[in-house]
């Protein structure tokens, strides 16, 4: 999908990934929503992009995923602003947190709710303009993360989800893309690593910088492989998978 003129929901937007999302989208000749919990830093990092890109060229709302109503009122109020919108980044995510369900919540079913949201947006059979849906998963949604099986069990929940609804919603005009990265320099991360046994893993795999997390984004919103997922590791990108055959 060409980014100039087209409108992008961001959960998890105030900062880190959701906020590279958002530059790139912006940069392209987009608009973008941001949804976060965190206010102050969701309308500062509003205003900071209202003043790099243009006034208007971003919004900031106010919203906990989790809260089903509060989260499609606050898409219906997005898609208020803008006008509409052609793109939902489901972002926002937690690494850990005393109630597993919490997780669970946040880094899955708020990805189902946000996805079952968009696609009533955008569906062409009922006068949507179509769209893509982009799923944030992760390194550790494709392979065993002993130290964080809760969100391990969330982010395998993603790619799931993503490679099997794709192909569901195709048919309204509907695409949905899933991104997997490994470790990226972000507050998810970096609250960590005073953890020497985490620090240490976390070399042993590469820490990238948020631009080159954001660099495979844009390639997976260009290529538009309904139900693909993108690894991005430190030098390394690749879409895993093959495209699903058999109506089994
Ligand atoms: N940074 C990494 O190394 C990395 C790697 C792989 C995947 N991811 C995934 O990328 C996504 C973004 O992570 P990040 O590294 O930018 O983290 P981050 O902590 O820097 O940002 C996450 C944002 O999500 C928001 N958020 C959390 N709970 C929310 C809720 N209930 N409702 C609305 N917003 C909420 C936070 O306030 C924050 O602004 C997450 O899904 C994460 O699991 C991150
Ligand atoms: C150990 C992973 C969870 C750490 C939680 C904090 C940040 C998470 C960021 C990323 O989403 C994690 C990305 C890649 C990790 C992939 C596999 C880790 C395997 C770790 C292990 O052996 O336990």
């Amino acid at each position: 999908m060409k980014l100039e003129g087209k409108r992008a929901v961001i959960t998890g937007g105030a900062q880190g990934l959701g906020k590279g999302f958002a530059e790139h989208i912006l940069e392209s000749g987009g608009q973008v929503a941001l949804l976060d919990v965190k206010v102050s830093l969701g309308l500062e990092t509003a205003n900071e992009l209202n003043a790099k890109y243009g006034q208007g060229s971003a919004i900031f709302i106010q919203c906990d995923v989790t809260d089903k109503e509060r989260f499609k009122r606050a898409l219906q109020v997005a898609a208020q602003v803008l006008g509409s919108y052609d793109i939902l980044v489901n972002n926002a995510g937690i690494s850990s947190h005393e109630d597993f369900e919490v997780v669970l919540k946040i880094n899955l079913s708020a990805v189902i709710s946000g996805t079952m949201f968009a696609v009533e947006h955008m569906r062409e059979d009922k006068g949507g303009r179509g769209g893509l849906i982009i799923n944030i998963s992760s390194a550790a949604g494709l392979m065993p993360a002993p130290m964080e099986p809760i969100y391990a069990a969330s982010k395998f929940g993603v790619v799931g989800f993503s490679r099997s609804i794709g192909p569901a919603v195709e048919s309204l005009g509907v695409k949905v893309l899933c991104l997997c990265p490994s470790f990226a320099r972000t507050p998810l991360v970096t609250v960590h690593l005073e953890n020497e046994d985490f620090r240490n893993f976390v070399e042993s795999m590469g820490l990238m910088e948020v631009s080159e997390v954001v660099e495979a984004f844009a390639t997976l919103v260009e290529d538009e492989r309904n139900a693909s997922v993108l690894s991005i590791t430190p030098g390394k990108k690749e879409y895993r998978f093959q495209k699903r055959k058999a109506n089994l």
